[in-house]
């Protein structure tokens, strides 16, 4: 009977220039915005991405070269957890709504799913984010715990 947790795990170094990615549902966009002013010089120094709204905004109000994904109802968040499937996407930054259900729940569910899976730092308010970012390790490279997928798929493969 295969485990269905991975048995080992491996490490993944994340860059002294960091790929965060930066969410809000429509709620919490005000709130993001006013976060977002206060770290401007901080966030300009990595590697910005958001999903179509949030960056399109983050852009418009604060200058910041964000790369836009598609909007979250739209596949936006898939296309995010894809990212930390590859490990190509080192903070998450997503001010999720706890006050309003949203249309593709299902995604946002699997974007923080394998956010946890994965080991990448997850914020989902200001009080988490300001830790984040005002973190030494923000600035370094900093090695983290993953899944060991090749030993995943090869116990799956023999049983
Ligand atoms: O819905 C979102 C995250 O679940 C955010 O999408 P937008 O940035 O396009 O509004």
């Amino acid at each position: 009977m295969h485990n269905a947790r991975p048995t080992r795990q491996a490490t993944r170094t994340l860059p002294a220039r960091k790929r965060i990615a930066l969410i809000a549902h429509d709620g919490k966009k005000r709130e993001l915005l006013e976060w977002a002013s206060r770290w401007q010089e901080t966030l300009q120094q990595h590697q910005l991405v958001g999903t179509g709204t949030t960056a399109g905004k983050l852009q418009t109000h604060l200058g910041l070269n964000v790369e836009g994904l598609m909007s979250g109802p739209l596949g936006g968040d898939q296309q995010m957890g894809a990212r930390i499937a590859e490990q190509a996407l080192d903070v998450l930054i997503f001010f999720w709504d706890p006050f309003a259900p949203q249309p593709h729940d299902p995604d946002v569910k699997a974007l923080l799913r394998l956010a946890a899976l994965w080991n990448v730092p997850v914020a989902c308010n200001a009080a988490s984010a300001d830790f984040i970012l005002s973190s030494d390790y923000l600035a370094q490279d900093y090695t983290i715990s993953i899944p060991d997928a090749n030993t995943w798929a090869s116990d799956r493969r023999e049983t």
